[in-house]
């Protein structure tokens, strides 16, 4: 395959990965929603490790466990930050009753 032909299966790849990060995000902000509606923080340590856990479980490769994980962190980041932003909260208060 040509270089070009290799990019063109990037863009390809690129172009699903935000249409999966966007249905991710879409999970997010009914989950903020629930929570929020429930009393519950947007921050939950627990799930984030249970997320991380299952992410390295499924990864087979060539990226190593430790740049999965640093790419996930990023991910849960920018979820929490969505949450807030939905939820008219910021990172550092707590949930509003
Ligand atoms: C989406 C949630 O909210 C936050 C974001 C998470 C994520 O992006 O996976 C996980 C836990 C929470 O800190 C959740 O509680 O499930």
């Amino acid at each position: 395959m040509t270089l070009s032909e290799y990019r063109r299966l990037i863009d390809e790849t690129d172009a699903q990965l935000v249409a999966l990060l966007n249905q991710r995000a879409e999970l997010v902000i009914a989950i903020a929603r629930l929570k929020h509606a429930q009393g519950l923080p947007v921050r939950i340590p627990a799930r984030e490790d249970e997320v991380l856990t299952q992410v390295t479980a499924h990864n087979t490769g060539p990226l190593d466990h430790q740049a999965m994980r640093r790419l996930f962190e990023q991910i849960i980041a920018e979820s929490r930050r969505l949450e807030h932003h939905i939820l008219g909260t910021s990172e550092d208060s707590p949930p509003k009753s």
